[in-house]
């Protein structure tokens, strides 16, 4: 495909987004029904999809769209503004040979734009930033608006991180190790084809943020404790727990179908992760790793589209489900017990406020510490409190 042939394929993919599709499927139904792409090409295709989710207002916005929903957006004015603020060569672009787009007109100069649209937040959510994040809310915002770098997780439990990143390169792959955790493992650029690598299948790394690695290195380890993740989703908390701590993770989640990787994923591993479909009946627990739904703000780089999907009556109900975890978690923790109460998300109402709302419901749970990071930390935001129960 020429480069202009992807910015014409991006942006019907990104129509259906602006139209409700979710991305991931609908860059699917675009590869099935385009054999003639290479791996190349789909890459590029997605890329400038998900760069124009991530900077959807200033993109409508550069484009001539002024400041619309992203329901009445024109994915071709929002492409051509994206690849305009990146210095592309529009008029390459868009020459209308081939299966490229048809040649534009020039872009307007549209003014100086509002903060939401500079800052490519929707706008309700603008003072829930500035409250939580405070004088760094707008550079968290614009770090938002960016690609996130891969990461990768050592599994420690096989390898060495250093021995790890020596292998990575010696394979050709940059690689170097991460700051946040003993465990993480920066690449540069975007490499291709990891998961073809005997390191992958033979259980030696995951790909996993530096900043949920950083979590779960701030859990409290104690050998022979029995421990629950009790959303384990696709596992990737547990497996790094099991990991660090060399003993069994039971692990649930309210919906199943979220686990079906995971018993692939521990053989891989080489963890002890337990199907745990009936907590009650296991418990207490001496630690409980709540990884809760949340907006997943903190992880908008990665996925871009969640920014414009979520609404305050969405975030509310996320609230109050990280409530009923919150209430479960404790009945299932022995006296003395921890919870490990964890979001992706950058915002006080999903974080800190629940903590407090936990500690006044149940006056036997205490708050021990907190700990965050953000991007400017080489991370996705992420939020973490060991809430411990009193023995009383
Ligand atoms: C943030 S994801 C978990 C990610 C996972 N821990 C990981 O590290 O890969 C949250 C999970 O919570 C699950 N969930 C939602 N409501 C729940 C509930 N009331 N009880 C338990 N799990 C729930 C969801 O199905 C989802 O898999």
């Amino acid at each position: 495909m020429t480069p202009g042939a992807r910015v014409q394929a991006a942006i019907e993919v990104l129509d259906q987004v602006l139209r409700g599709a979710a991305a991931e499927r609908a860059l699917t139904a675009w590869a099935r029904g385009a054999r003639y792409a290479g791996s190349k090409d789909r890459a590029a295709v997605r890329d400038h999809v998900f760069d124009a989710l991530r900077r959807l207002r200033s993109a409508a916005w550069a484009g001539g769209q002024g400041d619309v929903a992203p329901s009445g957006m024109s994915a071709r004015a929002v492409m051509a503004g994206l690849l305009a603020g990146l210095g592309a060569d529009l008029a390459a672009l868009f020459d209308g040979q081939g299966h490229a787009p048809a040649p534009l007109d020039p872009l307007p100069d549209p003014g100086p734009a509002p903060a939401g649209v500079r800052l490519d937040l929707p706008d309700w959510l603008l003072p829930l930033f500035t409250d939580a994040l405070g004088p760094d809310a707008e550079a968290v915002a614009l770090a938002l608006r960016d690609r996130a770098p891969v990461i990768l997780r050592a599994n420690t439990a096989r390898i060495d991180r250093d021995a790890l990143v020596a292998a990575l390169l010696s394979g050709g792959v940059a690689a170097a190790a991460h700051p946040l955790s003993p465990s993480a493992v920066l690449l540069a650029g975007a490499p291709r084809g990891l998961q073809g690598l005997p390191a992958f299948t033979e259980g030696l790394f995951e790909f996993q943020d530096a900043g949920s690695q950083a979590l779960v290195d701030r859990l409290p380890f104690a050998s022979g404790a029995r421990i629950l993740d009790l959303c384990a989703g696709g596992g990737g908390k547990a497996l790094a727990y099991a990991a660090r701590s060399g003993e069994p993770v039971h692990v649930h989640d309210a919906d199943p179908s979220r686990m079906r990787d995971l018993p692939a994923r521990a053989a891989r591993a080489g963890a002890d992760l337990r199907p745990c479909p009936d907590p009650e009946a296991v418990a207490p627990f001496d630690g409980i790793i709540a990884d809760v739904p949340c907006s997943g703000s903190g992880s908008w780089r990665r996925a871009p589209e969640a920014k414009w999907r979520l609404t305050p009556d969405r975030l509310s109900d996320l609230q109050a489900t990280q409530d009923a975890i919150l209430d479960r978690a404790r009945s299932l923790l022995r006296p003395g017990g921890w919870i490990g109460y964890m979001t992706c998300s950058l915002l006080a109402s999903e974080n800190d406020d629940r903590v407090a709302a936990a500690s006044r419901r149940h006056g036997d749970l205490q708050c021990d510490a907190t700990w965050r990071c953000m991007p400017r930390d080489g991370a996705d935001g992420f939020f973490l409190a060991i809430l411990r129960r009193g023995q009383g």
